[in-house]
């Protein structure tokens, strides 16, 4: 933990939000006075674009040309397996990472040029942090607080994630999940206008998951941006407007989770039980089936399931192509 908790004011580094190492902060610099909104200063709707971005590590490409554009006040998913280029992606985006070929820009400024007032404007929670152990979670949450120009209110951020009952509680006491809401609430301290989740409920238990999903919901519709990495797709459905799928550096595929890879045109399969044998049948008519069956059985079809490729069955194939 850095021990100097009233250090020089600066918004969180990427690789460790606690370790102070970019510029001052000012108290002027973003006339943001709605909550996760921009200031105008963009000329078009578009939050993050890239093109033909890369970067290589030795010999591996690890982002591959990506293009890529997410609108202001979307919820942009990024799919993709271990060491698919995602992290090297965002932490380019972020600001953090260099990159080798491409054209960045982030709230209408490249990250390579920018300094702590756009810092300032984005929110960043990592996949785990665990320091602060011997502050409480409203001395860490207030501390951050003091990093952004137009910061929210820390006990209603502190409520807002769910920590309402161990505001007092030191940080080292925390649960997993519980430390993981704090992550949260030092990403969203600032009132970013974007926030970027790199996987935000992993060791969640499920209704820590549901209550995150409300939250995230909630700061999209007040205009937050963000730009999320997750391995379950159950997330990216339950909250993606857009998803993108990264695999070996390149993006497979933009779409919406309705619609990736096919999935809205694709067979459905109609499952009953014959006999007391289950059946199956792909059809691009389910409904004609169902009614036949109906006819059939004189009622009640029995264990009826029609059912189409799941956003994860989709995934999987996008992928198992690639590979
Ligand atoms: N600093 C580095 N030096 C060398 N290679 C790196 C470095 N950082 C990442 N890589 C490689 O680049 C590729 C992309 O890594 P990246 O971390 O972006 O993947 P990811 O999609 O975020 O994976 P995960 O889902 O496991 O987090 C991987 O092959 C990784 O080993």
């Amino acid at each position: 933990m850095n021990s100097g908790i009233d250090a020089a004011v600066h918004p969180p580094s990427r690789q460790s939000v606690h370790r102070l190492v970019d510029g001052h902060v000012g108290h002027s610099v973003v006339p943001s006075t709605v909550y996760g909104r921009h200031d105008g200063r963009m000329s078009d709707d578009s939050a993050i674009t890239v093109r033909g971005l890369r970067k290589v590590y030795g010999k591996l490409a690890a982002v591959d040309g990506v293009d890529l554009s997410v609108q202001r006040g979307e919820v942009f998913a990024l799919l993709g397996p271990n060491g698919a280029g995602k992290t090297t992606t965002v932490e380019i985006l972020e600001g953090y990472r260099k990159r080798d070929g491409g054209d960045v820009s982030v709230l209408g400024i490249d990250p390579r040029d920018a300094g702590p007032d756009w810092r300032s404007r984005i929110g960043i929670v990592l996949q785990s942090t665990g320091e602060f152990e011997e502050l409480t979670v409203n001395e860490v949450v207030s501390h951050f607080a003091h990093y952004y120009p137009h910061a929210d209110d820390p006990a209603k951020v502190i409520d807002r994630v769910g920590l309402g009952e161990k505001r007092t509680a030191k940080a080292k006491t925390l649960s997993g999940g519980q430390q993981r809401r704090l992550d949260v609430a030092l990403g969203i301290i600032g009132r970013p206008e974007l926030l970027f989740l790199d996987e935000p409920t992993t060791g969640f238990d499920p209704a820590a998951r549901r209550e995150f999903w409300d939250l995230v919901r909630d700061l999209a519709a007040a205009g937050t941006t963000i730009l999320l990495t997750t391995h379950y797709l159950d997330e990216a459905e339950a909250l993606a407007n857009r998803v993108g799928v990264i695999a070996r550096g390149r993006l497979v595929e933009v779409s919406t989770p309705a619609t990736l890879g096919g999935r809205n045109t694709a067979k459905a399969t109609v499952r009953w039980q014959a006999s007391g044998r289950p059946r199956q049948e792909d059809t691009d008519t389910p409904s004609a089936l169902v009614v036949d069956l109906a006819r059939e059985y004189g009622g009640e079809v029995p264990e009826l399931i029609v059912s189409r490729p799941t956003l994860e069955d989709t995934y999987l194939r996008m992928i198992g192509e690639d590979a």
